[in-house]
């Protein structure tokens, strides 16, 4: 089955007042998009909605394949150290070889120094990375990154813009909310 997931006439409304109607796109495999949109538009209410967790007021929402979530709180046990709250998980997600997939993805985001360090202890920007190192490690399909480069410095935003283009290349969706410019070749926008 491949990726897709498509708004057709979505409408959002919060406490009785509209954020946005009548918005429509598709995405299949290997696209992006790009939301952008001031404070308070409806960025992360449109991601919300496409994880299935905020009900539209009007419109359709279609999914096919799997899909992670990185919103401002991460979910991972502040307790633990990093590779091992990343391997909570990555083994709930119930697909072979866990352990190599947390390691590939402590790589990519310039992680693996820190595998043991606990999660409380870690900066805003390193929590930041350890998010996406859950989303990349889970395998999703579809990526739903709402912020995903709120505090990372210029080398982090490249690995994310690198990570990202991977997600494409072997045929996942990834929909990005984001105040910050993010260079991801050809993906659509929509401005909220
Ligand atoms: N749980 C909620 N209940 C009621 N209203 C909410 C809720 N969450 C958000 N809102 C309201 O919905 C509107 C849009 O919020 P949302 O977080 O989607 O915007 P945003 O574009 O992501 O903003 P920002 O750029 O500040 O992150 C805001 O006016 C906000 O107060």
């Amino acid at each position: 089955m491949s990726a897709r997931l498509a708004f057709d006439a979505v409408a959002c409304a919060r406490r009785g007042r509209m954020l946005f109607e009548q918005r429509s796109f598709a995405l299949a495999a290997g696209d992006a998009l790009l939301v952008t949109g001031a404070n308070g538009a409806g960025k992360s209410s449109l991601i919300r909605i496409a994880a299935g967790l905020l009900t539209p007021v009007a419109g359709h929402v279609a999914v096919e394949g799997q899909r992670a979530l990185l919103a401002e709180a991460a979910a991972l046990d502040a307790e633990r150290a990093v590779a091992a709250a990343l391997g909570f998980w990555a083994r709930l997600d119930a697909r072979p070889a866990p352990d190599a997939r947390v390691a590939a993805a402590l790589d990519a985001l310039d992680l693996t120094a820190l595998a043991d360090v606990p999660v409380r202890l870690l900066s805003t920007g390193q929590r930041r990375r350890v998010g996406l190192a859950r989303v990349a490690a889970s395998e999703a399909d579809i990526w739903l990154l709402d912020e995903p480069a709120n505090g990372l410095d210029t080398a982090a935003v490249a690995r994310l813009e690198a990570l990202i283009a991977v997600q494409r290349a072997r045929g996942g969706i990834v929909l990005v909310a984001t105040h910050q410019p993010l260079a991801l070749a050809g993906a659509q926008e929509i401005r909220l």
